[in-house]
Formats: C-alpha cells, sequence, structure tokens
C-alpha cells in the first residue's frame, strides 16, 4: 500500500463514552486485512492486505470503482461481516477474533449504520423509526432531538411513505445518530439521490459530524465528495492504494458536481 499521506494516529479508543478524554489507541487499527469469497474457480479477493488506522473524530472518504472492496471493507469494520485474515481492533476489541455476540454487541453498542436505501420501517412514523433504536440504546439521544438534528421535527408524525427520498434517508441518519454512536458508517447515502438532495443529505452527515464529533467513514463513488473528508481512501482491486489528507476540508454546501 502507498501512503502518500498518512497522518499520525491519536485519538480515543472508540470504547470510551461520548466527551471521554482522548486516548492513545486508534478507534479503527487493522493490519494485513484480507477477505476471501467463495473458494477454488469461484475466488473473489475481495479485500488484499489492507493497512489502515482511523483515530477518533475523523471524517473519511472511501473512494474507488465498483467492486474495489469499499463495502467489504465498511462491513468488516461494521462487524457485518469478518475478515478472513489479518488483524483489525476497534480500540481494545479484537474484531478478527469476535464471535457472533461480542459483534451483535459491538454493532449495537459503538456502530451507526446509513445505506443507500434507507430501510425503514413502513408502517411507523418518524419518531417511531427512530425511538426503535433509542428504546434498546445505552446511552441514547433524546429521540427529538435526533430528529431536530437532521431537520424533520416538523414531519416526525409522518411515515415513510410521505416523505421524499433525501427526508427518509435523512431519517436513517437521525436513527444511526441516536444511539450516539462511536462511529457512524456510511455506505453510498446518496447513491439514490439526485445532485440537490444528495447535498442536503451529506450537510446533514457533515453537520453531525462537526456537532458530536463522530468518527464517520462514506463510501461513494462521487470524487466531489473527497473534498468533505479529513482523509481520502482510494481503493483498487480490493487494496487500499492511497491515502490522500486533506489540507482544508470543504462543507458540503461548497461541493458541486
Ligand atoms: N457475498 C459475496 N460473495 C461473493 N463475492 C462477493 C460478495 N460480496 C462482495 N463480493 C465481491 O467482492 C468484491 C468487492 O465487492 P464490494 O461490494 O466490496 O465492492 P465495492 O467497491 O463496494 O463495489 P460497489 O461500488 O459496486 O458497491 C467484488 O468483486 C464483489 O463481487
Amino acid at each position: 500500500m502507498a501512503r502518500d499521506a498518512e497522518g499520525p494516529v491519536a485519538g480515543a479508543t472508540g470504547l470510551a463514552p461520548p466527551n471521554a478524554p482522548p486516548a492513545a489507541l486508534p478507534v479503527f487499527h487493522a493490519r494485513g486485512l484480507c477477505k476471501t469469497y467463495g473458494a477454488g474457480a469461484v475466488e473473489v479477493r475481495a479485500l488484499r492486505d489492507v493497512d489502515l488506522d482511523i483515530a477518533c473524530g475523523e471524517f473519511i472518504v472511501l473512494l474507488g470503482p465498483s467492486g474495489s472492496g469499499k463495502s467489504t471493507l465498511l462491513n468488516i469494520l461494521g462487524g457485518l461481516d469478518v475478515a478472513s485474515a489479518g488483524e483489525l481492533r476497534f480500540g481494545t476489541l479484537d474484531l478478527t477474533r469476535a464471535d457472533e455476540a461480542t459483534l451483535t454487541d459491538y454493532r449495537r453498542r459503538h456502530v451507526g449504520f446509513v445505506f443507500q436505501f434507507y430501510n425503514l420501517i413502513p408502517s411507523l412514523t418518524v419518531r417511531e423509526n427512530v425511538a426503535l433504536v433509542t428504546d434498546i440504546a445505552e446511552h441514547p439521544m433524546p429521540v427529538d432531538e435526533a430528529v431536530d438534528r437532521v431537520g424533520l421535527t416538523p414531519r416526525r408524525d409522518h411515515f415513510p411513505a410521505q416523505l421524499s427520498g433525501g427526508e427518509q434517508q435523512r431519517v436513517a441518519i437521525a436513527r444511526a445518530i441516536a444511539k450516539r454512536p462511536d462511529v457512524l458508517l456510511c455506505d453510498e447515502p446518496t447513491g439514490a439521490l439526485d445532485v440537490h438532495t444528495g447535498k442536503l443529505v451529506l450537510e446533514v452527515i457533515g453537520g453531525v459530524h462537526r456537532d458530536t464529533g463522530t468518527t464517520t467513514l462514506v463510501i461513494t463513488h462521487n470524487a466531489a465528495i473527497a473534498a468533505m473528508a479529513d482523509r481520502v481512501f482510494h481503493m483498487g482491486d480490493g487494496r487500499l492504494q492511497r491515502v490522500q489528507a486533506n489540507a482544508r476540508k470543504l462543507p458540503a454546501s461548497a461541493l458541486s458536481w
């Protein structure tokens, strides 16, 4: 892997409660991370020897062509999948050797997910969709605060079918942040949206990051979005080919594509 501007690792463990003082460990530490699907003639090497360190509070954009391993990496970082080889730690937690119960607990306590498609429950209102998470989280945000952060207070009693795609994605973001996760993992959050709506969603994600300092990773095909990041991970053929640090970040409102 070539690293042209890998910054020093500094930050919190990711296991600490919100507002805890920074500690020495990165949130994520990976060495030689590999993921192989299938075997023999149908073997696919989705990740090859990925090394990375992500510090507490960083905003990372993952860029790369289709099939380059972005979702595979995000899913492994989020405990939805496990690596085939290599080392991955979240703070002090070894995710490569964690059993299913540990991974479930890890996802529940520490990770907020936002996907391209919003996965809302159609029969529940905005507030009720968010409350699904706050009911089981340890230190959740009040539901109305999460809804307010994404600018949907006037729509809080509406059902998903009464909302636009961008509004539904904002509900999904409210749901993801309501449990105050240590990391927010977003897989193509604007992939199903037009430019204007996509920007609004990115503004919400950028605003949450600015206000809460939540370590955030965003997968995109859109190179313009890379300007929002502290660092950009360029993926290609399952490898982390290049890490680019942005000296200056742009807010989503300043992006154009
Ligand atoms: N469950 C699976 N079984 C077999 N192969 C898989 C599986 N999931 C992913 N792959 C393969 O692993 C490689 C990486 O896929 P991945 O989804 O991580 O790429 P990506 O960069 O996120 O692509 P895209 O931008 O199209 O979403 C691809 O060749 C893909 O076909």
